[in-house]
């Protein structure tokens, strides 16, 4: 008999979470199908919702409509689940007047699955003293620390938000390259919310974009470079369209138009110099566009009738 397929890593249906009768919605009837063996990086601007949907996905909170499951499951749905997912959170708690060794002991108890020998092995390789006390650790190694315990726990989803935002470059680039090999040797896979988009188009073969409570687009992110262009045309030059494509953001520079589209037409067939996106241009074409008309650049409403 074949396999099952594995469970989706994130399956949302109408998702929303509002914080407070009053408060405003923090997400919004949020639809995602993630496959399992993914990293996946979650991006958008500040108060977009990206920790509150990390936070539902560890089942730190409750959402107040939909339904939301995580490797098959309803968050913490109970220890074993819990095992399955690790959590490195915000500002990468941990306690200050334990040591290293000791987090490394508490992680051992509290988790089945605990691998002794990766977390002595990370350890050492990142170059933490075991006697030291969490609290003297610089931003980067209590990074490394967070991610350690983590990993240790053998869970099948890492989810990690903000991970590298306190690091210095360099401290950032071996934080990643750990996490990497971490997913790789737990074959597992990983979500990470971040600002900084370089890190993510290095790691990341899925993305979110998340701005205002909504989800704007979400993918495989060579299939969503594949299915954009920017086009480039004398300015004015772009205000009409063929059927089949659809601005994301467009700008205007000078004697130029430039537009970000999504395309279901073979670019050579496109009357317009047609270059490839970055992920960069990308997702900040998503966030334009999501920041509404009042924000998009003068001439954006030319498009209007394309949508
Ligand atoms: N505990 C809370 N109580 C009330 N409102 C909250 C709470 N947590 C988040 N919010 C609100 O929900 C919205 C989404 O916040 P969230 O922290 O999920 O955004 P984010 O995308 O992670 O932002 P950032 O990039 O700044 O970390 C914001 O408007 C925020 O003010």
């Amino acid at each position: 008999m074949p396999n099952a397929d594995p469970p989706l890593t994130l399956h949302a249906d109408g998702l929303t979470k509002q914080y407070g009768r009053r408060g405003r919605l923090a997400l919004n009837d949020v639809h995602l199908d993630i496959p399992s063996g993914r990293v996946i990086g979650l991006v958008g601007p500040n108060g977009a919702g990206k920790s509150t949907l990390l936070h539902l996905a560890c089942g730190l909170t409750e959402p107040t409509a939909g339904s939301l499951t995580v490797l098959g499951a309803r968050p913490a749905a109970d220890a074993s689940h819990l095992a399955r997912v690790g959590f490195v959170a915000q500002n990468t708690p941990v306690y200050g007047t334990l040591s290293v060794a000791e987090h490394l002991k508490l992680g051992s108890k509290m988790n089945p699955a605990w691998d002794p020998a990766l977390a002595q092995r990370r350890i050492s390789q990142v170059g933490l003293n075991p006697a030291q006390k969490a609290g003297q650790l610089s931003g980067g190694q209590r990074a490394q620390l967070a991610l350690t315990i983590a990993a240790a726990k053998r869970p099948e989803l890492l989810i990690f938000d903000e991970p590298a935002a306190a690091l210095d470059p360099l401290a950032r680039k071996g934080f990643l390259q750990n996490l990497m090999e971490f997913v790789l040797e737990l074959g597992a896979s990983a979500i990470l919310s971040s600002h900084l988009l370089g890190d993510i188009e290095q790691v990341c073969d899925y993305i979110i974009v998340l701005c205002d409570a909504r989800v704007q687009v979400a993918g495989d992110t060579r299939d969503l470079l594949a299915g954009h262009a920017r086009l480039v045309a004398p300015r004015g030059g772009l205000d009409r369209l063929p059927a089949g494509i659809d601005v994301i953001s467009v700008e205007h520079s000078g004697q130029h138009s430039t537009a970000v589209v999504r395309t279901s037409v073979h670019p050579s067939s496109l009357p317009f110099q047609v270059e490839p996106v970055s992920l960069e241009e990308l997702v900040l074409g998503y966030m334009t566009r999501a920041a509404g008309p009042s924000a998009a650049p003068a001439g954006a409403a030319a498009w209007e009738g394309t949508r």
